[in-house]
């Protein structure tokens, strides 16, 4: 007679996060990876679909970038706040319109949601610099106050610090601080293997830590989805009752795991396979 083991032992219910981010159809960025990323770190993942990006190969590999209606993105919002009984951290990822950003203002101030983790996603690799720019504005104005951390990469934290350029550790951890004073009381600023250190190198700063988070390059690209694995292992992280500092420890670690030994697809960037990652 077969026998079955009863399991007395309910397993507790995980945090819950939300990402309010854009589709990436290849799966290797956007609300694809922020749910992956979720997932590989104990945190059931819900999204609210803000856009639509399909890599074009016809032509360099361009983001085709298909808002979603305003209205729609209100309504994933909603229903994600209203059929979970709590939300523990939301990310932000790609807005990419100005009344995507209305959108995404009323629901966050409506909800007050905790734990908010804005990625700035003003540009995305491969898209001209100018195309994004006009969302900067809005995005610093309504969106960026209400983050409990902020993860720009170097041009974003360049155009939100208002400074040219970054070409060097100190002015890192200078464009971290300008960003702090715009009200973020966490920013980790990104750089990543570009500054030449040899290293993946990130700045902290919550206006008494400034910390510089090295870990060893893997390789020396910058990678596709790895700004989006990065800001969602600190919102589950959040979620799970980290510290930020602590939290974006851990997802710098994630990062690693993720691009090791990674992935090739066609396009002039590695992929990140968050399923390599053992906490
Ligand atoms: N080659 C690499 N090896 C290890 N970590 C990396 C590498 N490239 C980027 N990272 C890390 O991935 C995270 C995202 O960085 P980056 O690629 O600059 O952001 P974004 O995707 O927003 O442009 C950062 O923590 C950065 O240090
Ligand atoms: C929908 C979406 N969100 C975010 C990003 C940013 O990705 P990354 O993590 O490489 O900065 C991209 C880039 O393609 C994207 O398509």
């Amino acid at each position: 007679m077969a026998s079955t083991t009863a399991n007395s032992t309910v397993p507790a219910a995980p945090p819950i996060a939300l990402a309010i981010a854009g589709s990436e159809a290849s799966g290797g960025a956007g609300a694809q990876t922020d749910l992956k990323t979720f997932h590989q770190l104990g945190v059931f993942g819900c999204t609210a679909l803000t856009c639509i990006v399909s890599m074009d190969p016809e032509h360099n590999w361009d983001h085709r970038f298909v808002p979603v209606d305003p209205q729609v993105i209100t309504d994933q919002i909603e229903a994600c706040a209203t059929v979970h009984t709590r939300i523990d951290a939301v990310k932000i990822g790609m807005l990419g319109t100005a009344a995507t950003i209305d959108a995404v203002d009323a629901a966050l101030e409506q909800y007050q949601f905790p734990n908010l983790v804005v990625d700035p996603v003003l540009i995305c690799k491969g898209q001209e610099p100018g195309a994004a720019l006009d969302v900067d504005n809005a995005l610093r104005a309504k969106i960026l106050p209400r983050a409990r951390v902020t993860t720009p990469n170097l041009f974003e934290a360049a155009t939100l610090a208002g400074v040219d350029e970054i070409t060097s550790v100190e002015q890192l951890k200078d464009a971290a601080k300008r960003i702090y004073d715009l009200g973020v009381p966490n920013v980790l600023a990104k750089a990543g293997p570009t500054l030449g250190t040899g290293t993946a190198l990130d700045v902290f700063y919550d206006g008494e830590t400034l910390e510089v988070l090295e870990v060893p390059a893997v390789g020396t690209e910058r990678m596709h989805g790895a700004g989006c694995t990065l800001a969602a292992a600190v919102t589950a992280e959040l979620a799970k009752g980290a510290a930020p500092l602590d939290a974006c420890i851990t997802a710098k670690n994630v990062v690693s795991a993720s691009v090791n030994p990674g992935m090739h697809g066609n396009i002039p960037f590695t992929y990140v396979y968050q399923g390599f990652y053992r906490g």
